[in-house]
């Protein structure tokens, strides 16, 4: 039986998983990457550790799936996105380290943008808000900081890419600078209504287009690996950025389906059609895993404090030793005692927009125990993600698009049934959690799948999801909406004078 083998490339570690024909995990392997600060407000990678981690894992899991190259009939690739990595097209070397999704420091060439009144057209064209979070502002940053980078870019000498297009070139030996349509979309250079990048764009943030990828469907054909490094050469049939593979591998292919992803950070995507709609809530506009010839679009939203707010706890507060012992600290009392946390700890994202709010905690009482603090820290990140999927709702309800109806879940944090039975009783829908949870591979591996022939279609692919767990609401509606006011109140609080 065919197997896939799923690269996932992710901002703290590199992962490889085989897959067999049905889904299911054969094999994997794992090695964390080496996060480097140079300053406040920076993070890079090195790109070769990128590439070499991921080259091990993919070695090792096939090593462990007793397969043997022969027996991988396929590769799939997601990564972390946005993160931005610029090379010599001649030896493939690096200019310098990757500029990471959460790296800050092109914050004042957005103002600048912004200045310059683009964010209508950004918006318009891109789907995104002008922010230090996409590529652009990134590759800007690196042109001009590194030196002779502009006259080698220029000469074109130089090739830009996201962590897919990065981990392509080399699986290729440098034959196939490519990207796909999700990756390609979260540069802000990339023009999702027309599905290709944007001259305009490109001349106004001074970007020559010889450095930029092709750009493809995410199920296709990205060439293959060059046969010296895993033992043959394996086609890449897809590509895709993690949260739009994990909406791919919930098998979230229609109008009104959603996945919340819960690990450090929780991202929220909800397939919204043919239809390109820009936000009224704050929510970003993103082109879905590309499977065929049309172009469908997902809103997006994310909560930068997610599984982090349990990590607070365990190394800031030393609550508990495991993540995992969160729950039964919970669960020692009935409910958080009227104690509201918001880890509003780097501000706010959508739908509240508040770069400058802090955390905070409201209604602590003699009686408050680290028990109710654990319960409501819990409580914030089902209360954040509420509020994101509310928004989504409002902007697909206004636009005419299929309402949620329940959302899918995946991600660390959602093995945790105490917060995933209150994340259903706050939204007031089923909450599912699938028997595979890492979707984001999966997701990879269906799209590679796909491409190959090894799935039929997206109704195989329907047909081979399977859920494990299913979240109904029990809470009274009218409880759940004094539970949100609380929240919406503490939130409040937050706003630093
Ligand atoms: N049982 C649990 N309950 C709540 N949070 C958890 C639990 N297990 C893990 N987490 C949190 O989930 C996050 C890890 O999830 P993961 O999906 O691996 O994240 P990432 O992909 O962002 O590294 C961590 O922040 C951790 O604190
Ligand atoms: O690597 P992750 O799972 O933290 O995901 C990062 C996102 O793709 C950033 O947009």
């Amino acid at each position: 039986m065919p197997y896939i083998l799923a690269l996932d490339q992710g901002t703290s570690s590199s992962r490889s998983i085989v897959f067999d024909h049905q889904g299911r995990i054969v094999a994997s392997a794992q090695k964390e990457i080496r996060q480097i600060f140079p300053r406040s407000g920076w993070v890079e990678h090195d790109p070769a550790d990128l590439w070499q981690t991921q080259l091990q894992t993919a070695r090792e899991a096939i090593e462990e799936s007793g397969a043997g190259a022969e027996g991988i009939h396929a590769l799939g690739i997601t990564n972390q996105r946005e993160t931005t990595v610029l090379w010599h097209r001649d030896t493939g070397e690096p200019l310098c380290n990757a500029i990471v999704w959460q790296d800050r420091r092109t914050e004042p060439l957005c103002a600048r943008l912004r200045e310059q009144g683009l964010e209508a057209l950004i918006l318009e064209k891109t789907g995104l808000r002008i922010d230090a979070y996409f590529s652009a502002t990134k590759l800007q940053w690196m042109l001009d900081e590194t030196p002779d980078a502009r006259a080698l870019a220029q000469a074109g000498k130089l090739a830009f890419g996201t962590v897919d297009s990065w981990l392509i070139w080399r699986l290729t030996g440098g034959k196939v600078h490519a990207t796909d349509i999700t990756n390609a979309s979260r540069t802000m250079l990339f023009n999702v209504r027309e599905g290709q990048w944007d001259g305009e764009l490109l001349d106004a943030l001074n970007i020559p287009p010889s450095l930029l990828p092709e750009v493809l469907p995410s199920c296709g054909h990205f060439g293959a690996t060059d046969a010296s490094l895993l033992g043959r050469s394996i086609p890449i049939c897809g590509v895709a950025g993690d949260q739009q593979a994990a909406l791919f591998g919930q098998a979230c292919f229609d109008d009104g389906m959603a996945k919340n992803t819960y690990g450090t950070g929780c991202f929220a995507l909800m397939h919204t059609g043919r239809r390109f709609q820009v936000s009224q809530n704050g929510l970003i506009t993103t082109p879905t895993a590309q499977a065929g010839d049309a172009r469908h679009y997902a809103l997006e939203g994310s909560v930068f404090v997610g599984g982090a707010v349990v990590q607070w706890l365990r190394d800031g507060l030393h609550a508990f030793e495991k993540s995992p012992q969160i729950e039964a600290l919970a669960h020692s009392v009935p409910d958080s005692g009227g104690v509201v946390l918001v880890p509003a700890f780097t501000g706010l994202g959508a739908p509240y927009w508040q770069p400058d709010a802090r955390g905070t905690i409201t209604g602590l009482t003699r009686g408050t125990t680290m028990a109710h603090i654990a319960r409501a820290a819990l409580e914030s990140i089902a209360f954040q993600s509420t509020a994101l999927l509310r928004a989504m709702d409002r902007d697909a309800a206004a636009a005419g698009s299929a309402p949620l109806s329940e959302v899918r879940v995946d991600g660390g944090a959602s093995a945790n049934d105490l917060l995933m039975q209150f994340q259903a009783d706050l939204l007031g829908l089923p909450v599912v959690r699938p028997e595979v949870i890492e979707t984001t591979a999966l997701g990879a591996a269906s799209l590679a799948g796909l491409a190959s022939g090894v799935h039929a279609d997206l109704g195989a692919l329907k047909r081979l999801w399977r859920a494990d767990k299913t979240f109904t609401p029990r809470l009274d509606r009218k409880e759940a909406a004094e539970h949100m006011q609380r929240w919406e109140h503490a939130v409040r609080q937050t706003c630093v004078p």
